[in-house]
């Protein structure tokens, strides 16, 4: 994967590098206009809901990521890497890296303006993540094909601007509200 996220002056980012055709908007597929309506829809959709693995601050075991901003469509949000999330000694599971990218994508997708689920999440490793690192999470969608929205992401490491540690492409599907399960 070697896109970049778009550029405040470039409405539809260039995706020279997918990871998997999987992953790659069909030939002629829209990217979608950044627009402020799907943030209006997704905090709608979610308001009083705090269980999120990602992002929830009622799930105690789960990520708290931080969700910082929407700018061209772009979904910025982060989170620092604790001791229960070490894989390896001393370093970041790559599951829980996997979780942040979800919830970037997922977030990037909700924007649209309609509900999505994970279909496919495709990741690349680029670089080891310590313990105690602030991880930068940014997302964006390339293309929509009727319920298939497709995405992307990268994870920085200590800043907006630091190397990038993770890539990651997926295909989330348009669902209803029915999709979900109410909570018990
Ligand atoms: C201050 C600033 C604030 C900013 C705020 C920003 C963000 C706010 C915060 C949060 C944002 C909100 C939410 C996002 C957060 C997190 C996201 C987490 C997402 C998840 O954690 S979610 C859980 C894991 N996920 C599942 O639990 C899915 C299980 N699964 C199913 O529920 C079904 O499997 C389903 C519904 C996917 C499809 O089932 P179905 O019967 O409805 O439809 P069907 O099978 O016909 O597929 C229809 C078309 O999708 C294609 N398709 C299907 N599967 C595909 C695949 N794997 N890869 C590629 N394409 C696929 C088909 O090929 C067909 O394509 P075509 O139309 O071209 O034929």
């Amino acid at each position: 994967m070697t896109s970049s996220p778009p550029s405040p002056s470039a409405s539809r980012p260039a995706r020279p590098g997918p990871a998997s055709s999987r992953t790659t908007p069909p030939p002629g597929a829209p990217a979608p206009a950044p627009s402020g309506e799907g943030a209006a829809v997704m905090l709608a959709s979610l308001a009083g809901f705090d269980g999120c693995f990602g992002c929830g601050s009622e799930a105690e075991s789960g990520l708290r990521i931080r969700h910082t901003g929407v700018e061209d469509g772009v979904v910025t949000c982060e989170f620092t890497v604790r001791r229960e999330h070490q894989g390896a000694p001393g370093l970041c599971h790559g599951g829980v890296l996997a979780t942040a990218m979800d919830e970037a994508l997922g977030g990037a997708a909700w924007l649209l303006g309609n509900r999505y689920v994970t279909g496919r999440l495709e990741t690349d490793y680029l670089a080891p993540v310590p313990v105690g690192s602030d991880v930068h999470v940014r997302a964006w969608c390339t293309g929509l094909d009727g319920r298939k929205a497709y995405l992307e992401g990268e994870a920085r490491v200590g800043g907006p601007d630091g190397p990038v540690a993770v890539r990651a492409a997926g295909v989330f599907i348009e669902v209803p509200q029915e999709h979900f399960v109410p909570e018990s």
